[in-house]
C-alpha cells in the first residue's frame, strides 16, 4: 500500500525541525522534503504543498495564511502550527484530549490547527472542570507562566545564546502585560470561559519546558467546590489517557513541593497538578510540559497520527513517555 506522503514548510524553523525529527525514522510514512535552496522558492513550496497527503505548516502566521491560499488539490490535508487559525470557522482544533469526540474530529477533518503552547496547559485543566460543572464559566480566570526560550522561535533562540538581539533576551522576562497575548482568544474558546482570562507570561534562560498556573479562590466561587474535588474531576476525565497524567493531590502541609519546567522535556507528556490549602479555601492548577514536545511538536505528530489513522506502535519510539 501506498504511504501517505507528508511535507514540512518551514522545515528549518523550531518547530520544523523537531517534528523532523521525531518523523524522519518512521517507515509507516513518506516525508517529502524541499531543496533547502529552494526553501523560500513560493512556486516550489506551493507545487509541494498540492502534492502530498498532509502539509504541515511551520511558518509565522502571515505566511501559514499565504500557504492555505495556495492549495488548489481538495486531496491535500493541512496541519498548521501556527497560531493563524485556531479559532477559524472551518478548522479543527488539534487538541485530542478537548473532549472525547475530538480524536475523532480530528481524524476526519481536512483543515486541523495545532494548539498555542501556553493554553495546552490552560485548556487541559480548566474545560473539564467548566464541563463538570465545578468551575463557572463567568470564572475571573487569570494564568501566569512560564517557557523556555525555544517559545519564541530562531530570533529569540538565537539571541538568548549570544548571537543577536530580541526585546525578550535575559535571564527572566514578563513580558504580554499590555493584556493582548494573542493566546487569549484560544484559552477563552476551548476552556468555554465567557470572559477572556488575565494572562502573564515570562520567558526565562532555559531552552524548553513550560509550567501554567491557574490560582483559584475557592471561597469566591458561588458552590462551594473543594481542592480534591477538583483533582477528582480532572483524574476521571483523563483516566486512560496516554500523553496527560494527572499527579496526585498536593495538601497544603504535606510537603514542600517544589516545580523544574524542564522535567517534562523531549517528551509528548503533559503533567496536571493541583495544590490547596484547604483552610484558606484556595487552590492552585498547575501544567508542566515542553513547549516544544506536548506545546507543539509532539502535538502536532500526535494529530498527524490521527488524521492518517496512524496511532500505533510508531509513535511510542519518538515521543519518550
Ligand atoms: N517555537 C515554539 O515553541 C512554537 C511555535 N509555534 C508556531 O510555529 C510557527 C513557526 O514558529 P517557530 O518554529 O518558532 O519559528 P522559526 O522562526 O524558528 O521558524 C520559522 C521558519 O520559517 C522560515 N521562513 C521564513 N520565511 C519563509 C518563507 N517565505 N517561506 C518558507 N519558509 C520561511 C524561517 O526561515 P528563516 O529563519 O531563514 O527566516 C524559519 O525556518 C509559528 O507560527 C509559531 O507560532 C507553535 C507552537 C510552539
Ligand atoms: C516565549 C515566547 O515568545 N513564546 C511565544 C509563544 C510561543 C508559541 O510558539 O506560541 P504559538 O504556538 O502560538 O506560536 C509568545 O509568547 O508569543
Amino acid at each position: 500500500m501506498k504511504k501517505p506522503t507528508v511535507f514540512i514548510d518551514g522545515e528549518a524553523g523550531t518547530t520544523g525541525l523537531q517534528i523532523r525529527a521525531r518523523l524522519q525514522h518512521r517507515s509507516d510514512i513518506e516525508l517529502v522534503s524541499i531543496d533547502p535552496a529552494k526553501r523560500k522558492d513560493e512556486d516550489e513550496r506551493k507545487r509541494l504543498l498540492n502534492a502530498v497527503d498532509v502539509a504541515i505548516l511551520c511558518l509565522h502566521d502571515d505566511l501559514a495564511k499565504a500557504a492555505v491560499g495556495m492549495l488548489e488539490n481538495p486531496e491535500t490535508r493541512i496541519l498548521d502550527a501556527s497560531s493563524a487559525h485556531r479559532v477559524t470557522e472551518g478548522w479543527v482544533y488539534g487538541f485530542p484530549e478537548l473532549t472525547p469526540a475530538q480524536p475523532e474530529h480530528i481524524r476526519r477533518a481536512r483543515l486541523v490547527s495545532n494548539p498555542g503552547c501556553y493554553p495546552t496547559g490552560v485548556i487541559a485543566l480548566l474545560r473539564p472542570l467548566v464541563d463538570a460543572g465545578l468551575l463557572p464559566a463567568g470564572l475571573a480566570a487569570s494564568v501566569n507562566a512560564v517557557s523556555g526560550y525555544s517559545g519564541g522561535g530562531r530570533q529569540l533562540i538565537e539571541a538568548m545564546e549570544g548571537r543577536g538581539e530580541h526585546r525578550l533576551a535575559g535571564d527572566y522576562r514578563a513580558y504580554g502585560l499590555e493584556l493582548t497575548h494573542k493566546h487569549i482568544p484560544e484559552m477563552t474558546l476551548y476552556s468555554r470561559l465567557e470572559h477572556p482570562p488575565i494572562f502573564t507570561p515570562a520567558v526565562g534562560r532555559f531552552r524548553q519546558g513550560m509550567l501554567d498556573f491557574i490560582p483559584i479562590h475557592l471561597w469566591a466561587l458561588p458552590q462551594k467546590v473543594s481542592g480534591a474535588e477538583l483533582h477528582e474531576a480532572l483524574v476521571e476525565r483523563y483516566r486512560g489517557q496516554r500523553f496527560v497524567r494527572v499527579m496526585p493531590l498536593e495538601t497544603y502541609g504535606a510537603h514542600h513541593p517544589v516545580l523544574d519546567p524542564q522535567a517534562l522535556n523531549g517528551t509528548n507528556m503533559l503533567e496536571l497538578f493541583v495544590f490547596e490549602n484547604p483552610a484558606r479555601e484556595q487552590a492552585l492548577l498547575v501544567a508542566r510540559f515542553d513547549n516544544l514536545g506536548k506545546g507543539a511538536s509532539g502535538a502536532a505528530v500526535q494529530n498527524l497520527d490521527l488524521m492518517l489513522g496512524l496511532e500505533g506502535p510508531y509513535t511510542y519510539e519518538y515521543f519518550g513517555d
